[in-house]
């Protein structure tokens, strides 16, 4: 199999595994994985598809300003410039966005922050950070419409092999150094902001009771 064929596998897989979990509604999210480091090329989702469907379609291979490196009908995502910025900054192998409504209430909850800190959850080891009283964050940034300038605001918190964004009422953008880690990544943090939610929504029915 090829290079091309191996990680158009893997990624599909990824896609199949976050469809299955309603992540992708309303074509909503975009994914990618890198192919070749020098000179960089990865597989991006195809714009406005529906991300529940496996196709033949599903990917195409960009280049290092995310242009499609063969000629093709299928438009790259609409956000590939973020894609972008975390393979031109990071030697991180694939990088997954998806909009849920807990991540949404989240970036609201906690915008004008600029980020939110999570504290005393044992799934905070899925990050590889194994102390009794961890905490992670992660950055909120602003949710611009003008993708080079979203990709701009979203490169200055793009630091590491492995990491995640918040787009205020948008979705996260996650990337890790293959595609088991940025899954595992994705479902930790979706975990901590599914279990914040509901907290916060007990604790103000309790409140009331
Ligand atoms: C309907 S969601 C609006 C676009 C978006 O934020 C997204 O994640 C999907 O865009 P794409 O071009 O990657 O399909
Ligand atoms: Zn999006």
């Amino acid at each position: 199999m090829s290079l091309l064929a191996k990680r158009w596998k893997e990624l599909a897989e990824v896609k199949a595994e976050l469809a299955g979990r309603d992540w992708f509604l309303a074509t909503s999210g975009n994914l990618s994985i890198k192919v070749t480091d020098d000179p960089l090329t990865f597989l991006v989702t195809a714009s406005g598809k529906d991300k529940r469907k496996q196709t033949d379609e599903d990917f195409l291979l960009v280049d290092a300003s995310g242009n499609p490196v063969e000629k093709t009908q299928l438009k790259p995502s609409a956000e590939t410039l973020l894609h972008v910025e975390i393979y031109k900054r990071t030697n991180a192998g694939c990088s997954l966005h998806v909009h849920t409504v807990d991540n949404n209430v989240i970036s609201e909850l906690y915008g004008d922050d600029g980020e939110v800190v999570f504290s005393h959850q044992e799934i905070i080891k899925a990050f590889g950070i194994w102390e009794e009283d961890a905490a992670i964050r992660i950055p909120i940034i602003r949710n611009y419409a003008h993708i080079p300038t979203l990709a701009q605001e979203f490169a200055k918190h793009v630091n590491g092999d492995a990491g995640a964004v918040l787009i205020r009422n948008h979705g996260i953008t996650v990337w890790g150094k293959d595609a088991f880690e940025a899954k595992k990544f994705l479902e930790a943090w979706e975990f901590l902001f599914s279990y914040h939610v509901k907290l916060l929504l007990l604790k103000g029915a309790k409140a009331f009771a």
